[in-house]
């Protein structure tokens, strides 16, 4: 049965940049149950990893409003004592780049049992290199007893993302984020390494956050799916729902951006996410990017609407929106 693990509601998560705080997630509110993949996808700078350390309680000095609960007891401002107490327990990320996640002049074996010297100081020396070598083992490096003495640059990307999630299971923790765990692999290698967080996650009954803006990856993964455009969620789905019936412009501009078998020419909308002084507080932040569709079309306070049950979407525009064609499109962006 999948309990629920995390609530988030109304985050915002905002940065000082000269005199002012502007969000880089702004009202942001969705659920993680345990046993479940929530893949969050968007663009770069749409705000997932600020959403990410904002659940983990990294960023040093940001506004955090709104609310994060984690079984119950909410950790959006909770003292840093009791957050390190539950990050690397309970919550525990998996970052993008193993080479920087780790230490480089620390053996294998002594980094992996830095997080349970930290979190399980009664286990005995011996406990504790057993359990770091079947660590090893868990994540599927050969030869545990020798990677155990080796140093990080002797270990492939593939084998240093393992031992990055080797650190991050230790304590066996419910609330798994990970960020783009595969953008520095191979796509053999990554292969493997989202098996093996699918296995973990059914294994240690762990909900898992999964960020990535590759959309064959949450295809593959995710059970339920949040797209993020410009610090809020636009769209919020199971996995299905969202690839059969994407409703969002956004949502539809990002699956137009993969390239199916028979489709001739796809029509990719212009631009980037804007920085985040220059976001549009005001009205729908996407509107810019479809020029074409008319402003009437879209909400002054746009909300998300439940169109069928557990199937979200941000702002009327939704049900006004076309892919233009070619040339009516060159002559929005030429009178806009
Ligand atoms: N510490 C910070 N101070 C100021 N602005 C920040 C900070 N961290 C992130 N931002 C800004 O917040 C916005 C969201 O960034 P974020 O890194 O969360 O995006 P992302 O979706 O994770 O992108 P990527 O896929 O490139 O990691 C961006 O405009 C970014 O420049």
């Amino acid at each position: 049965m999948r309990n629920k693990l995390l609530e988030i509601n109304n985050l915002k998560t905002s940065f000082r940049i000269g005199d002012n705080y502007y969000a880089a997630v702004d009202d942001v509110s969705l659920t993680v149950n345990n046993n479940e993949i929530l893949g969050i996808v968007g663009e770069s700078g749409s705000g997932k990893s600020a959403l990410a350390f904002s659940i983990m309680g990294l960023h040093t000095r940001a506004k955090i409003e709104g609310n994060i609960f984690y079984k119950g007891q909410d950790i959006a401002n909770i003292s840093p004592a009791k957050l390190n107490k539950l990050r690397g327990d309970d919550l525990a990320m998996i970052f993008q780049d193993p080479l920087t996640a780790l230490n480089p002049l620390m053996r294998i074996g002594d980094q992996i049992a830095e997080t349970l010297i930290l979190h399980k100081p009664e286990m005995s020396q011996k406990q504790r290199k057993e359990r770091v070598l079947e660590l090893i083992d868990l994540v599927r490096i050969p030869r545990p007893e020798h990677v155990y003495e080796q140093f990080p640059h002797e270990l492939s990307g593939g084998m240093r993302q393992r031992v990055v999630i080797a650190i991050a299971i230790a304590n066996r923790p419910d609330l798994l984020i990970a960020d783009e765990p595969t953008t520095a692999l191979d796509v053999t290698i990554q292969a493997q390494i989202l098996d093996l967080i699918r296995e973990l996650k059914n294994d240690l009954d762990s909900g898992v956050i999964l960020i990535t803006h590759d959309l064959g990856v949450v295809a593959e993964m995710a059970d339920r799916v949040a797209v993020m455009y410009a610090g809020q969620i636009v769209e919020i789905a199971e996995v299905h729902t969202l690839f059969e019936n994407p409703l969002h412009p956004y949502t539809k501009s990002l699956l137009n951006s993969v390239p199916t078998e028979g489709q001739e020419k796809l029509h990719v909308i212009q631009g980037v996410v804007p920085s985040l002084q220059k976001l549009p507080r005001k009205g729908c932040r996407f509107a810019a990017r479809i020029p074409w569709v008319d402003a009437s079309a879209h909400e002054e306070y746009p909300e998300l609407h439940e169109v069928e049950p557990g199937h979200f979407v941000r702002c009327t525009c939704y049900s006004h929106f076309y892919f233009p064609d070619e040339s009516k499109e060159a002559y929005a962006h030429g009178n806009s």
